[in-house]
C-alpha cells in the first residue's frame, strides 16, 4: 500500500527541518531576460529555483493558474516531475471541485501529483473522488487569505456559527482516510487560532506570509497539527526575492527560502 501524503510530508519536513511551502507561480512576464529565449521558460525558471531552493522546501506548491496554456502545463510536468527527482513532494494549487462527473475527470491530475487544493462549495460529492485518495493529500479551502473572504465565509449559520467553521466540521467528518487538511489564511490570525482549537487533528496549508504580509508565528503556532504536520507556503517573497539581480535570481530564493525557515522554526516545537 503506498504510503500516505502527511507521512510522507512528515518525513520530508524532519530531513530538511522545514514547513515551508515554496510556491512556484511562475508568471512568464517576471522570468529574467536572459530565460525568455528558453524553449520553455517557465519551466527553465522554476528549474534554478528548485535547485536554489529545494534543500528548505518541504514542498512545493505550483499555483495552476500560472500553467493554463499548451506550454504551462509541459513546463508543469517538467517541474513536478524535477520536484520528486529532489524528494520534494508537490501540491497542486489549482481549487478545483465540480458535479461528479467532471470532478472524477480534475482528480486524475492526483495520478502526477501528492496533493492538491479543493473547493467547498459544491459539497461532499464535488471532492469524492479526491477524499477517495487515501495516499493523496486534500487541502479544503476554509478561511482564505484574501480581504474579500469574509463575504462568504465569514457569514453566520442559523446555528450562529461561521460558514468557515462549518467548513472546517466537515472536512473533518469527511477525513475517513486521514487525508484532509485545511487551506487557513496567516491574515487572519484569531480564525486561525479558532480553527485550529476546532480541528485539532487536520494540518493545515497555511498561504498568506510573505507578499500579503500575514502573521508568521499564527501560521506556525496554529497551522501546525501537534505532532508538527502542516505548510506555510510563500510564493512571490521567495522566487522573486532576487527579481533584480539577472542571473543571481536563483540565490537570491534559495536564501529568502532559508530565511522564512529560519524564522518560522523559531516557533516550532522542534525536539
Ligand atoms: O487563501 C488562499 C489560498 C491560496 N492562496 C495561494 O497561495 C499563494 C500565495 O502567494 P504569495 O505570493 O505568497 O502571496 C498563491 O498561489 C495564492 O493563490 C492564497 O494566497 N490564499
Amino acid at each position: 500500500m503506498a504510503t500516505a501524503f502527511f507521512d510522507r510530508l512528515a518525513d520530508r519536513i524532519a530531513t530538511v527541518d522545514s514547513v515551508v511551502s515554496v510556491g512556484l507561480d511562475t508568471d512568464p512576464t517576471r522570468i529574467p531576460d536572459h530565460l525568455q529565449d528558453k524553449d520553455l521558460p517557465q519551466w527553465a525558471f522554476n528549474r534554478r529555483i528548485i535547485d536554489a531552493t529545494h534543500e528548505h522546501a518541504a514542498c512545493y506548491k505550483p499555483n495552476a493558474a500560472f500553467y493554463e496554456s499548451a506550454d504551462g502545463w509541459r513546463s508543469l510536468r517538467e517541474t513536478i516531475a524535477y520536484a520528486h527527482g529532489k524528494d520534494v513532494p508537490v501540491l497542486l494549487d489549482a481549487k478545483r471541485a465540480d458535479i461528479g462527473n467532471t470532478t472524477r475527470q480534475y482528480a486524475k491530475v492526483l495520478e502526477e501529483v501528492d496533493a492538491i487544493t479543493v473547493n467547498p462549495y459544491m459539497g461532499r460529492d464535488s471532492l469524492q473522488p479526491f477524499l477517495d485518495r487515501a495516499d493523496k493529500g486534500v487541502f479544503i479551502l476554509c478561511r482564505t487569505s484574501n480581504p474579500g473572504r469574509e463575504d462568504l465565509q465569514d457569514l453566520e449559520l442559523d446555528s450562529g456559527e461561521a460558514l468557515y467553521k462549518r467548513v472546517a466540521a466537515l472536512a473533518d467528518l469527511w477525513n475517513t482516510h486521514g487525508n484532509v487538511g485545511l487551506v487557513v489564511g496567516a491574515t487572519g490570525p484569531d480564525e486561525l487560532e479558532t480553527i485550529r482549537q476546532s480541528v485539532p487533528d487536520l494540518p493545515f496549508l497555511v498561504p498568506g506570509v510573505g507578499a500579503q504580509g500575514g502573521d508568521a508565528e499564527a501560521a506556525v503556532e496554529h497551522g501546525l497539527r501537534g505532532d508538527g504536520v502542516g505548510l506555510v507556503n510563500s510564493s512571490r517573497g521567495i522566487i522573486y526575492a532576487g527579481e533584480d539581480r539577472g542571473k543571481q535570481f536563483a540565490k537570491a530564493a534559495g536564501q529568502s527560502a532559508k530565511q522564512l525557515k529560519q524564522r518560522l522554526n523559531q516557533y516550532r516545537d522542534v525536539e
